[in-house]
């Protein structure tokens, strides 16, 4: 087990709920007819931003839907803040929270590599979660979904030196054979680059009103057997993490995951918004007795490898202690 466990303080911007994609057990795409479509204007996100920095952040989250430009109507409202593509909205984003003090992570979907690049020096960490190796039902109308095209941007995010996030999504129709093949592929990716920070052990949770909403969310017994298949199969370096608002990590942390993620004082987990984030005290009985340390969006050893651009380089030398964690 762990010495102790990492968490990071953020704030999640969820900068476009339009996606190209139509996962099965998604809430937070939308239709562009729907009252609730939206692409936020900076005016919108700027103060979520200051509120977070005045929270004690570190880290922004932009997530949002995948190639929402093949959304027609998406990309109007696009030209009408001044952008043709998403990513070099993003990018501008990136800047204004670099500004306020906040270190950006995004995790878009899928990218080719000439967007990863222009992300790159904007970012702390990125992330993509590969979800599975398998082809299942609940990824039909994806094409972002196809295992191929996933692990490509990984691979491409290797090449960049780009501190990176993925995981697996528990429950989707896999088999357990598919959980094994899909670390095994995180664990080659990262055996070729050493760019993967850490692995989300995601469990599904069914929403209502999706086509998954009567799938069954995998069992405890499961999640602890693809935590503890997990920390067999990744190499040490690369941390588990597992998600407190979606289920309790004390014995998980016992199998070996050792990261709770990013959880935020200011804003709410718009991919899985029914369950709250704990604080920090509730997360400290969490772990009941093991060590809580708060770490930055990219890992020490990335910052002890340089593995972040000048524009980054004040910030995290503000942010960090000596030994690459959150300083007090
Ligand atoms: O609040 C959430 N944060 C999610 N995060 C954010 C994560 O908790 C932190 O941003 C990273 O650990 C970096 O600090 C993700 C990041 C990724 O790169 C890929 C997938 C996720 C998924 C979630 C999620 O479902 N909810
Ligand atoms: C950001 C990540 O959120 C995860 N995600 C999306 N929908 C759900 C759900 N119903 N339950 C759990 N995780 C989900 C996917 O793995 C996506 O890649
Ligand atoms: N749409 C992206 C993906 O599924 C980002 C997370 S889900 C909002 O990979
Ligand atoms: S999980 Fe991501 S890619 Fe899939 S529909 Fe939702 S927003 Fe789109």
């Amino acid at each position: 087990m762990n010495e102790f466990v990492t968490f990071c303080r953020n704030v999640f911007v969820p900068v476009t709920n339009i996606c190209r994609n139509n996962c099965k057990y998604c809430t937070f795409r939308c239709d562009p007819d729907d009252p609730d479509a939206k692409l936020m204007k900076i005016d919108e996100i700027l103060p979520i931003l200051e509120n977070g920095k005045k929270a004690g952040c570190t880290e922004v989250l932009f997530t949002f839907g995948e190639y929402a430009e093949q959304v027609p109507k998406y990309k109007e409202w696009l030209e009408e803040l001044g952008y043709s593509n998403t990513v070099d909205y993003i990018c501008e984003l990136c800047k204004i929270a670099i500004n306020t003090g906040l270190l950006p992570h995004t995790n878009a979907g899928i990218l080719n590599y000439t967007e990863l690049e222009k992300l790159k020096p904007l970012n702390a960490s990125m992330g993509l979660m590969l979800e599975t190796t398998a082809n299942v039902a609940a990824h039909e109308g994806s094409p972002g979904k196809i295992p191929s095209t996933r692990i490509k941007t990984i691979r491409y995010a290797g090449e960049l030196h780009i501190p990176f996030t993925t995981g697996i999504l528990i429950g989707i129709g896999e088999t357990l054979d598919d959980r094994i093949n899909s670390l095994l592929t995180i664990a080659e990716l990262h055996e070729e680059y050493g760019h993967i920070q850490e692995v989300i052990i995601q469990n599904f949770t069914p929403k209502p009103d999706t086509p998954m909403a009567d799938m069954p969310s995998p069992t405890e017994e499961e999640m602890i057997q693809a935590v503890l298949i997990a920390r067999e199969i990744l190499p040490d370096d690369i941390a588990i993490q597992v998600a407190p608002n979606l289920i309790d990590p004390y014995i998980l942390i016992q199998c070996g995951a050792s990261d709770l993620g990013g959880i935020s004082p200011t804003t709410i987990d718009w991919i899985n918004p029914e369950t709250e984030w704990p604080s920090v005290s509730e997360l400290k009985e969490m772990v009941n007795g093991t060590e809580l340390k708060e770490r930055l969006p990219l890992y020490p050893q990335y910052i002890k490898k340089g593995w972040y651009s000048d524009n980054l380089k004040e910030l995290i030398h503000n942010l960090a202690d000596d030994d690459g964690y959150r300083k007090i």
